[in-house]
């Protein structure tokens, strides 16, 4: 195997958010402060910390973090009516809703309840149709993380053979779509695939997306195969066994400081986008 690269996810980060320092500035000389809201319902410890990094990562850049904290209690309505209220507050250029939300709410209805011009977190229905074309602004955040990784390290995946595992709405089903739209040739491998390990077998680009710790194991990965870690479970452990598959892969993400920390630059740079829009 020639070289083998680790795939530096605060680095690629690190350069999408200089990238972003002369955008704001300029917004703000136009008296214009790119504003992100984020919705947390409920009390889940991870979620918190992951609203807290979104809002201080807003702060460093200058933008306006507002962030909404609503128990565990709310219902549905109460949650679309804070939407509808963000939806028409002229100040805010992006809504997050963090997912995922209490059982008892419909999280599909309060996702598509965001107005498409705000949608810097790509999880409307419309979004994702809008991904699936290849001309939406602001694709979910973490495929986005996930392709801005691969354009920074020229990993190449026109005619590669991709396997994504897992078939969520805001991973792994948009991830599957953007690299069809890169041409590579895509299998979508989910909880009810069978003979799962052999379909990895034949990947030369892995997209682990499943949501548990370690699944992806050294012995289904080709020699040379490009892996990308989306997973974030507890204990910041990755969907991929690191240390069995580290000897195969010819790229990798680590865990952490791979795909997450790009998610949440991609997040910043949709917010500066969507102010700019407006401007
Ligand atoms: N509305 C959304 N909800 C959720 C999303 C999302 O994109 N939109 N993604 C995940 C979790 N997530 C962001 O919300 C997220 C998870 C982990 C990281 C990250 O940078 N992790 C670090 C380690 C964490 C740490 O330092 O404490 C890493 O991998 O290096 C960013 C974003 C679920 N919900």
């Amino acid at each position: 195997m020639e070289k083998q690269i680790i795939l530096d996810g605060k680095h690629v980060a690190k350069e999408v958010k200089d990238s972003l320092k002369h955008r704001v500035e300029a917004l703000k000389e136009q008296d214009i402060t790119p504003c992100l809201a984020t919705i947390l319902v409920g009390n889940d410890p991870s979620s918190e910390t992951y609203v807290k990094m979104k809002g201080n990562a807003c702060g460093r850049l200058g933008i306006r973090s507002m962030q909404i904290h609503l128990p565990e209690e709310t219902t549905t309505d109460q949650l679309l009516d804070q939407i509808i209220a963000l939806n028409e507050d002229e100040s805010v250029h992006g809504i997050l809703l963090q997912h995922p939300v209490p059982r008892h709410i419909d999280e599909r209805l309060a996702f598509d309840t965001i107005s498409i011009e705000k949608d810097v977190d790509g999880v409307t229905t419309e979004g994702f149709g809008q991904t699936a074309f290849h001309f939406g602004r602001f694709p979910s955040c973490t495929p986005a993380a996930i392709m801005e990784i691969i354009n920074f390290y020229n990993l190449e995946v026109e005619g590669k053979h991709a396997v994504v595992i897992g078939r969520s709405p805001i991973l792994g089903k948009p991830v599957s779509m953007m690299l069809l739209n890169r041409n590579a040739t895509v299998t979508v491998c989910h909880s009810k695939t069978e003979n799962l390990p052999q379909i990895v077998q034949q990947a030369d680009v892995i997209v682990a997306a499943v949501g548990m710790p370690k699944f992806v194991k050294g012995d289904w990965v080709k020699e040379g195969a490009v892996i990308l870690d989306a997973g974030y479970n507890k204990g910041n452990i990755g969907d991929v066994d690191y240390d069995s598959c580290v000897t195969k892969a010819s790229a990798i993400t680590p865990v952490p400081g791979g795909v997450g920390p790009v998610t949440i630059s991609m997040l910043l740079k949709h917010t500066v986008l969507s102010a700019e829009m407006k401007s």
